[in-house]
């Protein structure tokens, strides 16, 4: 059930075609975002909301209808309150400690070297703001989701062949 101000706020974003396209989405991200005055952020590029429309694109018209906007909506809203749980220093911004500690709340547990890699991609200045952890989260987890349709014992090994791996790879 969406809530008809949901619905309303989805329907003048998304237009005529009541899909949002990547400016659509990045326009409404970059306006609620600086309502958040304890939030730090270089606003959402348009390469990360590219890649989180792919992610969440399941019909592959490289757009969002209202409810792959919703369950995008929803994963910004619970990551918000995980970063600002583990925004220690209340800086705004995540430092690699705190960076480390938010991954694992959000239920990944990865080792060294993978939350080295995170912050080496998603960190400006050593620090993840808000846009780049977003991106980061909502990759991680689709990312885990696909492997999943492909370990479904949780075996943590899984069997695929070249076309999964490309829609994996080239579509995230
Ligand atoms: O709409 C809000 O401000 C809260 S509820 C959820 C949210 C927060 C930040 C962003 I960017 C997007 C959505």
């Amino acid at each position: 059930d969406i809530d008809d101000s949901f619905k309303s706020m989805f329907a003048q974003l998304a237009g005529d075609d009541m899909e949002i396209s990547v400016r659509e989405l990045q326009t409404i991200l970059n306006k609620v975002v600086t309502r958040h005055k304890d939030l730090k952020t270089d606003g959402f590029s348009m390469e990360s909301c590219r890649t989180m429309v792919n992610l969440m694109d399941k019909d592959g018209s490289a757009r969002l209808g209202i409810v792959e906007f919703q369950i995008l909506w929803n994963k910004i809203r619970n990551l918000l309150v995980i970063f600002r749980q583990f925004d220690l220093d209340k800086s705004g911004a995540m430092s690699s400690y705190e960076m480390r500690l938010a991954v694992e709340a959000a239920g990944f547990k990865l080792n060294n070297r993978l939350n080295q890699i995170l912050v080496a991609r998603y960190a400006e200045n050593e620090m993840i703001d808000f846009d780049n952890f977003i991106c980061c989260l909502v990759k991680l987890e689709s990312m885990f989701r696909y492997f999943q349709q492909f370990d479904k014992e949780g075996s943590g090994q899984a069997e695929m062949n070249i076309t999964e791996w490309l829609y994996l790879t080239m579509c995230g």
